[in-house]
């Protein structure tokens, strides 16, 4: 790897919203402050629904480079033979098609969480990126970072042995009685609510716990079992449980997911149970700083207990650009890390827990079904 020429990824931006500043500011980031010499990202466009926006938003994170191009409209990035990749930070319900549109011009998309409204939005998407020979990745940041490799790597070893339980939780105060009805959390015609924008947190954890264990061999979940709880002020949930149970193959593990956008705490992270130790991943579980390992002996005590903890120049969106550019220089139409099936799989849950929670969009929101 550190012998090859690094490969400069040329990046369009889709919107000029809040976590599109986000990944911006980590993509400007000196790659080789994570040790990373084999990828480098520029960003060479910005597409807005007003160029003044896009004007804007280059001011202010890109310090008014004038080689990055501002475009007026979305079209404008997908037709710039100069964009390698795009990147999409549009609310969810716009996915699919930015993503389509994206695709049909040949771009490589990185996609942001939830990577689409429904699971038959997300297989019309994957069709179209083999069609087209482009890389798709919903932007499940948290998979990239070095710690949640350390975590699967821990568990992989088999020291301690198979997992049983897990719980991960996400909540924040979205301050719902005061936004409009109108944000994107509490609109449903923009796929509002807790389950739709935290849940792919506690899904990445009970992908990485349970489902890529070794002893579970990538199979899916047997059950899908979730309730919501819904706001009188536009019906969208403001929490949800959801629990997962993973038996198809020789592992009997559970995976016990809650989400709130009520509670101004994001405590208590993630808790994942094995039958020789436990491994507690640290809050926010969309980025955590810290976890800690206990290892069982014989009658459950515990022997030894580690801490890691882990820093880094820039947020940690800078480990999926990464991600992006190493799957494009090799010609991957998909990660490794994260999949298509883990978003399939995050998809479909999250289709099945609306059904038994009763929410149900808005006529139009899906343009797949
Ligand atoms: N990975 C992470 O850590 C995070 C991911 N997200 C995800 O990113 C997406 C965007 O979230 P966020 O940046 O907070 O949202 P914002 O509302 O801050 O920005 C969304 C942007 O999308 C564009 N847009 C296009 N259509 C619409 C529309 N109908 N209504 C509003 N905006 C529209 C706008 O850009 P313009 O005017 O330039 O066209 C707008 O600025 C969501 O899917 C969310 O789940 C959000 C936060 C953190
Ligand atoms: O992805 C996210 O992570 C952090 C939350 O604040 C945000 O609402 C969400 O979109």
């Amino acid at each position: 790897m550190a012998n090859l020429k690094p490969l400069e990824l040329k990046w369009g931006i889709i919107a000029t919203g809040r976590i599109s500043g986000d990944f911006v500011k980590d993509l400007l980031v000196d790659p080789k402050t994570r040790d990373v010499h084999d990828v480098t990202h520029k960003v060479v466009a910005i597409g807005s629904r007003s160029v003044d926006s896009a004007q804007k938003f280059i001011e202010t994170y890109i310090g008014g480079d004038k080689s990055v191009k501002a475009y007026g409209s979305y079209q404008g990035v997908y037709d710039d033979p100069n964009v390698d990749a795009i990147y999409i930070g549009t609310p969810h319900t716009s996915h699919y098609e930015n993503a389509r549109d994206g695709i049909l011009a040949k771009k490589h998309v990185l996609c942001e969480k939830p990577v689409t409204s429904n699971a038959a939005e997300l297989r019309s998407l994957l069709d179209l990126a083999k069609e087209n020979k482009v890389f798709f990745m919903e932007a499940l940041w948290t998979r990239f970072q070095p710690l949640t490799r350390e975590v699967r790597r821990i568990a992989d070893s088999g020291v301690l042995g198979e997992p049983v339980l897990m719980h991960a939780d996400l909540a924040f105060d979205a301050n719902i009685d005061n936004i409009p009805k109108t944000h994107r959390m509490l609109d449903p015609n923009l796929g509002g609510g807790a389950l739709l924008d935290l849940g792919p947190y506690p899904m990445i954890w009970a992908i990485v716990g349970l489902y890529e264990h070794p002893s579970n061999g990538f199979a899916g979940p047997s059950s899908v079992s979730g309730a919501m709880v819904k706001t009188p002020i536009t019906g969208v949930d403001s929490a949800t449980s959801w629990t997962l149970t993973f038996d198809k193959s020789g592992m009997q593990a559970q995976a016990n997911l809650t989400v709130s956008m009520v509670i101004p705490s994001n405590q208590p992270g993630v808790t994942i149970r094995y039958r020789k130790g436990v491994i507690k991943v640290a809050s926010p579980i969309f980025c955590p700083k810290w976890f800690e390992v206990q290892y069982f002996d014989d009658n459950g005590n515990v022997w030894k207990e580690e801490k890691r903890t882990y820093e880094y120049v820039g947020s940690g969106w800078h480990f999926e650009a990464d991600e992006v550019a190493r799957c494009v220089r090799e010609g991957k139409l998909q990660s490794d890390l994260w999949g298509w099936d883990k978003s399939l799989l995050e998809m479909e849950t999250f289709d099945e827990v609306r059904k038994q929670g009763g929410y149900v969009y808005p006529p139009g929101v899906e343009k797949v079904v």
